[in-house]
This record gives structure tokens, sequence and C-alpha cells, in this order.
């Protein structure tokens, strides 16, 4: 568990709690799922909010993914802090309700809920990033490096078992990784996939990424230039409002096997990364947890604006899709 002065951060089980909560008190308006095990066997926990949620209705769809690394502390509770904002505002927020009406919002706060245990086990932080799956003479594969997408291509990911930055021994090796990218596989509904966008949740930087990661091109045979335009324009007017700084992921440095690559040029999934608080290494991946209730609602537009813009991302640009 967190120690007694973290304690307003929610390990495994708190995290599992919270969900069956939210759940709970809103039948009508949530349906708990799970995308499968870890390697050490837990299951991946997750909940969909949208109006009759338990029903698949032709709507668009968008999904939230947070702590693929685990010492990322603040990305549980901010994934939380989503579930928990549509839930409770629904009826009362005119924006909020017209968004759970016409969207289904699908939420997986603790992709790496094996490392997250490890990292806090202790006596003291360990700073762990990586899953708890053994290798040739080292443990963890780096879940953000792992994704099928231009798997190691490009010198955006280590080889080395050692390394923090391990990208496995093949793509989807990580079974983390491969319950995810099933999950948004199975959302392919007569060959057309219903998740529009996506965001996957970081600490720290404060910064609004973009693909593609693998290299420093704008555009390419992956990325047309509507869909750059698309992507900055979307990017751009997010990080306003919450003060982020947009760029593209590859502007930070060159990641291959990274979720966004994979969701945008395998499935057409508009995929950002959002960096959280703080901006630099003090404090680090390790801030108080009084910022949680602060840095989780410092999100609250942009994850509207994404909602929003889920309908017909293009849009952004005055396109039809
Ligand atoms: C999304 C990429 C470009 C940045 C990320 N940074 S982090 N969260 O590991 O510090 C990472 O290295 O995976
Ligand atoms: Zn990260």
């Amino acid at each position: 568990d967190f120690p007694p002065e973290d304690s307003g951060y929610h390990d495994y089980g708190e995290i599992v709690a919270e969900l069956d909560r939210i759940a709970s008190e809103h039948p009508d308006l949530s349906d708990r799922f799970t995308v499968g095990q870890t390697y050490e066997g837990r299951d991946i926990p997750g909940i969909k909010i949208s109006d009759n949620a338990e029903a698949d209705e032709n709507e668009p769809e968008v999904l939230f993914t947070a702590n693929q690394h685990a010492r990322e502390h603040l990305t549980p509770e901010m994934a939380l802090y989503i579930a928990d904002m549509l839930t409770e505002s629904y009826g009362s927020d005119s924006r909020v309700t017209e968004l759970v009406d016409s969207r289904e919002v699908w939420i997986l706060p603790m992709v790496n809920p094996d490392g997250v245990e490890y990292d806090i086990d202790g006596s003291r932080y360990r700073s762990w990033r990586k899953n708890r799956q053994p290798n040739e003479g080292a443990v963890g594969t780096d879940l953000n490096r792992n994704w099928a997408y231009q798997w190691g291509c490009c010198g955006g990911s280590s080889g080395n078992p050692s390394s923090n930055t391990y990208r496995g021994p093949s793509p989807e090796s990580a079974p983390e990784v491969s319950a995810v990218a099933d999950f948004v596989r199975g959302r392919v509904v007569d060959g057309e996939q219903q998740i529009e966008a996506h965001i996957d949740f970081h600490t720290y930087s404060e910064l609004v990424l973009w693909p593609m990661g693998y290299t420093y091109d704008d555009t390419g045979s992956d990325m047309s230039r509507d869909a750059h335009e698309t992507f900055v324009t979307i990017g751009e007017e997010m990080a306003a409002t919450n003060d982020y700084t947009p760029q593209q992921s590859s502007d930070l440095y060159i990641t291959d096997g990274s979720v966004n690559d994979w969701m945008w040029a395998e499935q057409g999934i508009f995929s950002f990364t959002f960096e959280m608080y703080p901006e630099s290494s003090s404090p680090g991946f390790y801030p108080p947890d009084e910022v949680i209730d602060r840095e989780t609602e410092r999100n609250r537009e942009a994850v509207l604006s994404l909602l929003d813009y889920s309908d017909c991302p293009y849009s952004a640009i005055g396109e039809e899709e």
C-alpha cells in the first residue's frame, strides 16, 4: 500500500473497489468489465460509461488508458476522475449529460497493476516502470515499447532486458499489452473500428503528445496531411485548456512500439498521450497526494473536448470523415 502521507493514492485493490463503487452507484450509466490478466494473474479492470451502458449502441466510442508505467501513480487517479466526473455530473451538467448519452466511454485506469504493486510494496518507492514479466536475467518489459506497430524499428527502445525501455522479445509479448490490444481489436464492428479517440495518461512533464513517435516526419504513408492537421488542431486546443505543451511525440524523443503509433496506424484512432503534472523532476514521479484533486480536475475540459470531437475528429479542420 501507499505510505500514510500518500494514502490519497489508490493501489490495485482500491482502484477495483472504486470502479465497483461507481458501477453500483450508477448501474444505468456504467458497466464493469475486465480486458484480461497480467503476467502475475491480476485482472486488468475497466469500466464503460454511457447511458444504456450494457448495450452496444451505435455511438462514437472513446478510450482512456492509464498506468502503463507503474510509478506514474497520478494517472489511475486521472482515469478514476473521468469515471466519477461523467457519472456524478450526469443530469446536472447539460454538456456532460449530452456526451454520456451520445458516446460510449471505455476507461482502463491501471493497465500495469503488477508493476504498481511492486513499486509500492517495500519500505520506500522503487521507481519501477515496467511490468513484472521475467526475461533473460532481468525483469520487466516497457509496455509502451511493446505495441506492434513499427516495434523496435528505429532506436526508440532497447533490446537489453535490464533496460527501462526494454521492448520485450516480440510485439505484444507483454500480456498486458496483448489484452488491451485484443480489447481494441474487438471494437471493430462490421469492419469499422468504433473507437474514434484515445488518451493514454502518463507522468510527468505536462505535455499533450500525438503520433508519430517512431519518426520525426510530420506526415508520411501512415499520417496524411489532413490527419496530421487534425491531431495538431485538437492537440493544441486541449493543451490550451490545461496549459500543457502540445507537440508531436517524436519532438520529445523517438519511441518505437508506443501505444499512440499502434492506435493510430493500425486502428485509425486519434490517440494522444498526456504527460501530467509535474513539469520537472522535483517532485517528479512522486508528487504528494494533496495535488491529486487539482491535477486531475485540470484535465476536465480537455477530456470533454475530445469527447466532443469524437463524433467526427476531422471536423476540427472543417473536413468530413
Ligand atoms: C509517450 C512517450 C513519448 C513518452 C513516455 N514518457 S514517460 N511517461 O515514460 O516518462 C515514454 O517514454 O513512454
Ligand atoms: Zn510513462
